[in-house]
C-alpha cells in the first residue's frame, strides 16, 4: 500500500464503499479518502443509506456571473426543508503542507471512477495551474470542513469533503442555508434556513460570519475573490459599524443578556427580560441574515411564554421551532410538537405565573 508520512501521520488512499439505496443495493460506488491510516478502521464498514431526499429535485446549477457557477432554487422553497442530501466523492486533509501531497492527489484522482471524476474536475479552481496542482486547487477552492472518527492516540487533523453539488453554492456573509453532515451515513444535508423563492440564489457559508468585515475580508482572500454580499457591500463606514457591532453582539449574546434558565426562576427581573432580548436578538439576525442562529431565540421566548402561562403566544413561537427543526432537528420539533399538543406537559408550565401569584395573594 502506497503511503505518506507527515511528522507521526501516514497517510493512506482508501475507497469506502457506499451504496445509493439501501445495503443490499446492487449500485454501488466509492468515496476516496486521503486520510491518517487509523482511521481507516474507525471507519463503519458500511454506511447507512443517505436520508432520502426531497421528492422533486429543489435546485439547479446555472451561471451566477462574476461568482462562476452558483446553486439556484428551482422552485419556491419553506423555510426549514430539506434542499438535498449529497455524498462526498473524495475526502482530504485539511492544511497539510507537505511535499508529497502533489504525489498523493495524482494517485488520488484514477481511483475516483467516472463520471464523478468528472464531476470533480470541472469544479472551480481558485489557484492558479502555476501555483500548484489542479486537484490540488479544486481540492483547496471547494472541500469543506467534515467530521470523521478519530481513535484516541490519533494526531487530531481536520478533513475536507469535495461534493458534487454542495461544493458549487457561493459564499453570502448572511446566508438561506445550513448544513448538517453525518457521519453514519456519509452525507451532508442541506436545509433552507428561511423561505427562499424560486430562482434565488442558494448559499453556503465558507468562514466564520460573526467576525467582522474586514475579518471576513481576510479569510475570503485565500478563495480569491472580494465578497459583495449585501452584508459586505455597505454604504459607508458608519453601516459597516453597525453591522460588525450587531454580528459582535450576536457572538457575545448570552454574556451581555438574561438566559432563559436563570430568569426563569428569578422573580426579581421582569415577566418579559428574556422575550425582549430575544426579539431583539431575532431583529439583528433579520438585518444580518443570519437565519441559522434563530432558533435558540425562538426556543427561548416559546418557553418564556411556558413559564407564563401564555398558551396562545407559546403556541405561535413553538409552531415556528416546529417548522424550522423538523427536518434539521426532529427530536426537537417533536418535543415542541407534543408541548403544543398538551402544554401542560412542559414540566415548567406557568410556573412564574403562579409564583406572581402566590406573591400578590401572600
Ligand atoms: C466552492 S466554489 C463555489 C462554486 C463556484 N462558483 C463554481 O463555479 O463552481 C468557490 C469559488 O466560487 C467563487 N465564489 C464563491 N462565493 C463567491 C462570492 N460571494 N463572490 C465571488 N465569488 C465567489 C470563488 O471563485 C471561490 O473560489
Amino acid at each position: 500500500m502506497v503511503a505518506w508520512t507527515n511528522g507521526s501521520q501516514t497517510f493512506v488512499l482508501h475507497n469506502a464503499p457506499i451504496f445509493d439505496n439501501d445495503e443490499s443495493s446492487t449500485i454501488e460506488s466509492a468515496s476516496v479518502l486521503l486520510i491518517d491510516a487509523p482511521l481507516v478502521p474507525a471507519l463503519p464498514p458500511t454506511f447507512k443509506p443517505p436520508p432520502p431526499g426531497p421528492n422533486a429535485c429543489l435546485f439547479f446549477v446555472a451561471d451566477a456571473g462574476a461568482k462562476g457557477a452558483g446553486m439556484f432554487a428551482a422552485q419556491d422553497i419553506p423555510a426549514g426543508a430539506l434542499i438535498l442530501v449529497d455524498r462526498p466523492i473524495a475526502v482530504v486533509p485539511s492544511n497539510v503542507s507537505s511535499p508529497w501531497k502533489r504525489e498523493a492527489f495524482d494517485a488520488l484522482i484514477p481511483r475516483i471512477s467516472q463520471p464523478s471524476r468528472d464531476t470533480v474536475l470541472a469544479l472551480a479552481n481558485c489557484k492558479p495551474v502555476e501555483e500548484c496542482p489542479v486537484i490540488e486547487g479544486i481540492a483547496y477552492t471547494n472541500a469543506f470542513g467534515i467530521q470523521l472518527s478519530t481513535p484516541p492516540d490519533t494526531a487530531p487533523q481536520e478533513y475536507g469533503g469535495i461534493f458534487p453539488n454542495v461544493s458549487r453554492a457561493n459564499h453570502r456573509c448572511g446566508l438561506n442555508t445550513a448544513i448538517k453532515w453525518d457521519l453514519a451515513s456519509f452525507s451532508v444535508s442541506m436545509f433552507s434556513l428561511r423561505p427562499v423563492r424560486a430562482g434565488e440564489e442558494i448559499h453556503n457559508q465558507y468562514i466564520d460570519v460573526l467576525a467582522p468585515r474586514h475579518v471576513r475580508r481576510a479569510q475570503l482572500a485565500r478563495y480569491d475573490f472580494d465578497c459583495m454580499c449585501p452584508h459586505c457591500d455597505l454604504p459607508d463606514d458608519d453601516a459597516v459599524a453597525r453591522s460588525d457591532a450587531a454580528r459582535a453582539e450576536l457572538r457575545d449574546w448570552h454574556q451581555l443578556h438574561p438566559r432563559f434558565l436563570p430568569w426563569s426562576m428569578d422573580m426579581c427581573r421582569s415577566d418579559d427580560a428574556v422575550i425582549v432580548s430575544s426579539l431583539r436578538a431575532l431583529d439583528l439576525i433579520e438585518q444580518e441574515g443570519l437565519y441559522g442562529m434563530q432558533v435558540p431565540f425562538m426556543e427561548d421566548i416559546a418557553l418564556s411564554y411556558a413559564v407564563l402561562g401564555d398558551e396562545q403566544r407559546f403556541g405561535e413561537w413553538a409552531q415556528k421551532v416546529v417548522d424550522l427543526c423538523a427536518g434539521q432537528d426532529p427530536e426537537r420539533a417533536q418535543k415542541f410538537a407534543s408541548w403544543i399538543a398538551n402544554p401542560q406537559k412542559y414540566s415548567r408550565w406557568g410556573w412564574r405565573a403562579k409564583q406572581r401569584q402566590r406573591t400578590c395573594s401572600d
